[in-house]
């Protein structure tokens, strides 16, 4: 069972601590990098935080939440070995994990009710990668990394 890095900026702080509800309920193991109290917070800053702990731990994946989801993907997106996927629904969570090997969600915490989220976040979390023809495309996103870091 991976353990769970989870951030939040304010617009998503309020579903960030129902999903911890629901994590300590299923028995995972998660380490929150804030913000801790709704205060105001940027984006950025906190995917920073989620997306390294999931690019320098194996055994981590993230989920980031701000209002809408998109920022913190995009903030999310620029650490290497990241895949941050933003996803609205069942069916992209399922995709961002079958097909693309996910090790990053960010979700919308003013665009989601909390009961479709948590459907997603359990989804998400039990959803294996299926490898094969994937694995060739997948390992196509790592590389275009590599060819901006020189590697
Ligand atoms: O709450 P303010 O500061 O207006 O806007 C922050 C939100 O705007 C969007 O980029 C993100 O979804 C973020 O949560």
């Amino acid at each position: 069972m991976k353990k769970i890095a989870i951030g939040s900026d304010h617009g998503g702080f309020e579903l960030k601590e129902k999903i911890k509800e629901e994590l300590t309920a299923l028995g995972y193991e998660f380490v929150d990098f804030g913000c801790h109290e709704g205060e105001s917070a940027d984006y950025p800053d906190v995917a920073f935080l989620v997306g390294e702990c999931v690019a320098t731990n194996d055994d981590y994946v993230g989920i980031m939440i701000d209002g809408v989801g998109i920022g913190s993907g995009m903030a999310a997106n620029k650490i290497p070995g990241v895949r941050c996927a933003v996803c609205w629904d069942l069916s992209s969570v399922i995709n961002s994990r079958d097909h693309n090997n996910a090790n990053m969600l960010s979700i919308g915490g003013q665009t989601l009710g909390p009961g479709l989220a948590i459907q997603m976040i359990k989804k998400w979390l039990e959803t294996d990668f299926s490898g094969g023809r994937h694995d060739r495309r997948v390992t196509k996103i790592m590389e275009i990394e590599s060819r901006f870091l020189g590697r």
